[in-house]
């Protein structure tokens, strides 16, 4: 069983792409930059706040950050959650930490805001990290004031509600969704903590992401930080089709119960739909005019795909896998 599925990794692999060509300008028009608003908006609340939370997906802990933030926020101490770390690989959990090491980010720590894991060791690390630093323009008063950032769709108001249900015991304070872009009203203060007493402002997911190269725009991408449909829900499966085989993650071939890892995804999404009964008729002109046709639905099938990985149920991936194996750059 073992060696079959050898065979059929290694078959496979010698016919998998060694490259994903996506036209730049189609990158850049997925990520408008209508996100710089909040950001000033976050900069005039600055002087309340003492540290910064910035979350980010842990299946690209490397790539995609907003390069601003450091710039124009970084001033405050600064904690990194990598959120979302029951669906990434973190066998090289190490060189991962020590790359963010060599990029100055010193205090981070791996999350799932889900189940609420490792969030309870977020109020002692922002306490120690905050009491040992100046206290900006707050005087004697006892409260923490946090700010919470990050890309669209990282699980920033997740982890607020995370804190609330571990040090407070309640519920839902601030909306979560599948999709990104559903924290609209800016800076709501949220207690999150009563001793020490600890105040977050959540924010929308203001930070435009940095869109170093088109692989990061689709590794984004692929993360949800972008509505689907912008990307094109067949481009973006045809993406994770690409990544999977790279990866060698062949879960999908028994998910869907296809015959054989296959780096072509019209092929793929076909067996989806067809499996999945996701059909659709379509009208085909032809010489005696039109006729109505029953076809795999495609786009149907490509929002499975989609869902499915993002679910986990195909296993968990390292985006980032390539880039710590590279020397950062300087930073
Ligand atoms: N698997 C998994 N899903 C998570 C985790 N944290 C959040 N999510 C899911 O990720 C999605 C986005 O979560 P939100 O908390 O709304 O993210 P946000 O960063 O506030 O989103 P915006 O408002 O768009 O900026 C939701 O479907 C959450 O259930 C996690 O640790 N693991």
């Amino acid at each position: 069983m073992r060696g079959t599925a050898r065979a059929l990794r290694s078959a496979a692999r010698a016919a998998w792409r060694q490259s994903f060509p996506v036209d730049g300008r189609d990158v850049a028009r997925w990520f408008p930059g209508h996100m710089a608003k909040g950001l000033k908006k976050m900069q005039s609340s600055l002087k309340l706040v003492d540290c910064i939370i910035e979350v980010h997906d842990a299946r690209i802990p490397l790539s995609g950050r907003n390069p601003l933030f450091q710039e124009t926020l970084g001033i405050k101490p600064h904690v990194l959650v990598l959120n979302k770390m029951d669906l990434a690989d973190l066998s090289e959990q190490q060189k991962i930490i020590q790359h963010l090491e060599r990029e100055g980010l010193k205090n981070i720590i791996f999350t799932n805001c889900v189940k609420d894991e490792n969030v309870k060791q977020i109020v002692p690390m922002v306490t120690a990290l905050v009491g040992s630093s100046y206290r900006y323009h707050r005087g004697e008063n006892a409260e923490y004031c946090i700010m919470v950032i990050g890309v669209p769709n990282v699980g920033k108001s997740s982890l607020i509600n995370s804190l609330r249900r571990q040090h407070l015991r309640k519920g839902k304070a601030t909306r979560v969704g599948g999709e990104p872009g559903i924290t609209r009203a800016v800076m709501s203060k949220i207690q999150v903590c009563e001793r020490p007493p600890m105040f977050l402002l959540d924010t929308p997911g203001v930070l435009a992401p940095r869109i170093g190269s088109v692989e990061t725009g689709l590794k984004l991408a692929l993360c949800g930080t972008v509505l689907d449909h912008l990307v094109g829900e067949e481009t973006l499966a045809d993406y994770l089709l690409y990544t999977l085989n790279r990866h060698q993650l062949l879960g999908y071939v028994q998910h869907y119960g296809l015959d054989g890892a296959c780096d072509d995804v019209v092929s793929v999404l076909k067996r989806v739909a067809v499996r999945l009964g996701k059909m659709q008729k379509v009208k085909v002109l032809t010489g005696t005019g039109d006729v109505n046709v029953i076809q795999p639905n495609y786009t149907a099938a490509a929002r499975d795909f989609l869902r499915t990985f993002r679910s986990g149920l195909l296993g968990p991936v390292m985006l980032d896998r390539d880039m710590l194996h590279t020397p950062p750059a300087d930073p």
